[in-house]
This record gives C-alpha cells, structure tokens and sequence, in this order.
C-alpha cells in the first residue's frame, strides 16, 4: 500500500514536471503571443507580475515603461496581455468593437455586478444605460447650488487657519470634500467629512488601504471577500480606523435597502429621486439587476470611483500652482477679475470659459494621472492590428494614461506643469485629444460633468479667497511611485499648506 502511494505521488510529481515544461514550451513558442516581444520570465509566468504588484507594492508599471524602452510600442507583459505605449493608437477602445473589460484585472474592485467591474460589454451597456441619465451636464449643473454649500464649507474651515502657521492637509481636506460631493450628488445625503477638524484624517488613511488589498485580491482572490465578511469587532481589533470605513459603507448599503423595500411598497412618483430611484424605475434595467445587494454595489463604486481620482487631482494641482507661485497669482488674478465683471461670483458654466483656470485644470488632469492602471481591454469579436501585429481574438490588450500624458513628443517636459500649454486655442484643440484622465470609449468615466465641477469649482475658490504656502510637502509627496490603480507617492504625507 505504502510502495502504491509513494508509486502514485512519483507520478503525480512527473505528471506536474510534465505539464509545467508543457506549459512553458507553449507559453514560449506556440502561443501566438510568443511572436510578440518582450521579457521572456513574463510570458512564462504570471509570478512575474505578482512580483512586482504585490511583493515590490505596485511597481509592475516601472517594468512595463522599461520593457517599452527595450523592446518597442508593443510588448508581451504576461502570459497573457499585451501592453501598447502608442498615444495614437485607439483600437483596444473603439466603440464599434464592443470590446469586454478583462475580469482578472478588475477582480480587484471586488465587484463584477457592479457596471465599472462588468466584463461582459453587451451586460455593462445595459447597465449604464440606467445609470447614464443621472449624471448628465444639465443634471451637474442643477447641482451648482449644493456644490456651492460643500465648497463654502472648506472656505469656512481654511478661513479658521489664515495666519495661524498651522498646516492644513490639504489632501485629506480635498478627498473629504470629494467623498461629500458624490455621496450628495448620489444619495442626497452628505456624510459632512468636510466638517471634521482634522478633514477625517483617519478615515481617509483607512479607505486608501484598499486599493493596496484590492492587488493582492486581484492575485490572489478571496482576500476582499474575507474583509467583507469579518465582524465589527475584529475590524475594530485590526485597525480601529477601519470601523469608520466600514460604518461608512454598511450605511450607504442601508440606505439603499431602505429605498429598495420602500419602492416595493409604493406607487408614488418622487420629485426628486436619486440615482437608487433612478435604476430602480429604469426601463432599461432586468428586475434581477434591481436587487437590492447589486444596486448597493453600484452605489459603493460611486462613491469608490469618484472620491480619489478627484482628490488626488485636487492633490497635484495646488501643489504645482503653490510650486509656481507665479502661476497661483495669474490664476488669482484671473478669477478676481472675471468676478469683478460679473459683480458677483462666477458659476461653474462660466468659471469654465476662463483660459487660464481651464488651462491650469486640463493641466492638471494631465500630470495628476489620476487613474494609474492600465485599462485592459479584450476584443471578443475579431482580431485586432497594431501596425504589422495581429493581436489574437480574446488577448487581452492594455494601454496606461500616464504614459501618454508624460509622453515628451507630444508634451514636452511632460514633468513640469505648464498650463501654458493649453492656452493657444489650436493648440489646445492639438494636445486635447492626448489629455485622456477619464479614459475612453464605453467605459470612459460616467462621472466627467461632476468631476469637471468639483475641479473648477473648488481650485476657483482656493485661489480667488487664500494666498498659501507650502509646508513641509516636496514634489515626491504627491508623485506616482506605486499603481494600486489610483497612484500612491511613496509617503503618507500628502499636501500640507500654511495660509497667509
Ligand atoms: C478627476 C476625477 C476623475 C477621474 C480622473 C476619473 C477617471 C475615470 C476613469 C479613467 C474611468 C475608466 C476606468 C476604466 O476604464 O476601468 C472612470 C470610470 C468611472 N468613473 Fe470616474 N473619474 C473621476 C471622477 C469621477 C466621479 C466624480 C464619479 C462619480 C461620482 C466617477 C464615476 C465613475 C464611474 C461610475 C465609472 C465607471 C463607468 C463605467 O464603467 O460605466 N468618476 N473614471
């Protein structure tokens, strides 16, 4: 019996032997994808990109420029995927191509249910579709007013600072104002994150570990659904911050259960409905996607997809205005002129024909970068070329925004921040097409109008109301040095200011 296992583990062993060499034989040489360049450890092994996601905290995007530099436009970043660095190229994202998301890279969203983590193409139009209307530009624009309450709010609290040389982090006090405005925006409720006195310090550290879990889950699986399940208490024992974001989101789940069940029960029309209510009452919408645990994914990725991003280009922005103090001036200037005109503030629509506030804002959604992942994409349907390459029905195919924007030839010195750039408006009209911060095709980002707002709105206040200085914050605070899909300098420190 004993010589029959160590016999059937023998075989197992040269089974497994077998099967590895096998796979790397056709990893390397039979696979279509072994005629296209790149690092040979990468098309053998998925590890090589574990590696560097998870053990080296988000680097794999360092690898991939260099692989860029070594082997040209088109490289072979795993077994699998293929990575493009060529800024006029759009085939991966072509409306036309109907193309899927690739699962495995958004498994770290923790969501498929939700549209952002839908694969499927024809699955996620569906569930656009109901969410689309909400966040139109005339929708962003009714919303003016209650901006307008959110931005006044950080005036308020910045006021309270002026010329105490007390430094305001500005970045937890920019993530704070974001998270306000999506969840009033959304839910017509705001969490008044603004109103805390450290602009909820805590809270901000906490939610910023998960896109770190998320790589790991991406790799790995299951963590996410670990986190999810964990009680109360034992999240409490881990980290107590932890609690606060937890609470958060169990309260954002309870406010669409609530509205779920009330609309089961009720015929009467609502006047003001929110985005529940809107997919909820959606023609377009199958009933089982009206489950009440599907449409509280969809409201946690919202929030999730709306609060960094914004944040974080709020982040860089005022940093390299602070850096340049030339720059913060004439923006001073620009706008305390345009409201000297109008006799009172101006409202969003018009902040936005401001050359130099739109210039500064293209600007810094263009050095911001602030989504660092790479957006794979996979044609099901056909084949698609990149130059004398055809790419295999179902590769899937990915290309990185910040690679663009930093791309010297079409922005030179991409690392310094000059909205000059924008300002010649055929020159503006040249470069635009490469500023692309909200992605593209069908999956570009639904909350643009509102991103743009809280851009315009919030910057405009800063810089007409308060002269600041930075404190204690260099250029590498705030600099992408890890892709947890939102981009991670290497310090927690953020944007500290002291205000004159
Ligand atoms: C400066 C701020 C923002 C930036 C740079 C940004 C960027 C992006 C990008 C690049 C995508 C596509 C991601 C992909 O292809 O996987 C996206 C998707 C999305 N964004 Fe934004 N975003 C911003 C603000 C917002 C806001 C304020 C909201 C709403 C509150 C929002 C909601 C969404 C949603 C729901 C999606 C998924 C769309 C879909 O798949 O149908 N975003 N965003």
């Amino acid at each position: 019996m004993a010589m029959a296992s160590s016999f059937q583990i023998t075989l197992t062993l040269l089974g497994i032997i077998v099967a590895t060499i096998g796979v790397a034989i056709y990893r390397l040489f039979l696979t279509p994808l072994a005629r296209f360049p790149g690092p040979k450890l990468a098309a053998l092994t998925g590890w090589y990109e574990t590696y560097f996601d998870c053990i080296k905290k988000g680097r794999y995007w360092v690898e991939i420029e260099e692989m860029h530099k070594k082997y040209g436009p088109i490289v072979r970043i795993s077994p699998w995927e293929l990575h493009v660095d060529d800024a006029d190229w759009n085939e991966p994202y072509k409306i036309s191509s109907r193309v899927d998301k690739y699962h495995w890279y958004y498994k770290f969203v923790g969501s498929s249910a939700a549209a952002f983590g839908t694969a499927d193409h024809d699955l996620h139009r569906v569930r656009r579709k109901a969410q689309q209307g909400y966040f139109t530009q005339d929708a962003v624009a009714q919303f003016d007013p209650q901006l307008r309450v959110i931005t006044s709010k950080l005036s308020s609290w910045l006021e309270g600072f002026k010329g105490t040389g007390q430094p305001v982090n500005l970045s937890n006090a920019f993530r704070s104002l974001a998270t306000d405005v999506a969840t009033e925006y959304c839910f017509h409720k705001s969490y008044n994150l603004i109103d805390s006195p450290d602009f909820a310090a805590s809270f901000q550290r906490a939610i910023r570990d998960f896109p770190q879990i998320g790589t790991w889950h991406r790799h790995f699986g299951l963590i996410l659904d670990v986190f999810s399940a964990m009680p109360r208490w034992l999240v409490a024992l881990i980290d107590p911050a932890g609690v606060s974001v937890l609470d958060f989101f169990n309260d954002i789940v309870s406010g669409t259960n609530t509205i779920v069940a009330a609309h089961k029960t009720s015929e009467a029309q609502l006047d003001n409905p929110n985005i529940i209510h809107r997919m909820l009452e959606s023609p377009d919408l199958p009933a089982k996607d009206k489950a009440a645990w599907r449409l509280a994914l969809e409201a946690r990725t919202f929030v999730g997809a709306g609060t960094e991003t914004t944040g974080n280009t709020l982040s860089v922005t005022t940093y390299h205005l602070l850096a340049n103090p030339e720059k913060a001036e004439r923006l001073k200037k620009e706008i305390q002129a345009a409201n000297r005109e109008a006799k009172r503030p101006l409202r969003y629509q018009e902040l936005q024909q401001l050359p130099y506030l739109s210039s500064v804002v293209l600007e810094g959604l263009r050095i911001s970068s602030s989504v660092a992942g790479r957006l794979p994409r996979i044609n099901t349907r056909e084949a698609i070329k990149y130059k004398d390459h055809v790419i295999p029905v179902g590769t899937p195919v990915s290309m990185t925004q910040k690679m663009i924007h930093d791309n010297p030839t079409i922005f030179p010195s991409p690392r310094t921040f000059m909205p000059e750039r924008f300002l010649d408006p055929s020159e503006r009209k040249r470069l635009e097409r490469y500023v692309q911060p909200f992605g593209r095709g069908s999956r570009a980002c639904l909350g643009i109008h509102l991103a743009y707002a809280e851009l315009y709105c919030t910057l405009a206040m800063l810089f007409q109301s308060f002269d600041m200085n930075l404190f204690d914050t260099e250029r590498e605070d705030l600099e992408q040095i890890r892709d947890f899909f939102s981009p991670f300098p290497e310090s927690v420190k953020g944007l500290r200011v002291a205000i004159e």
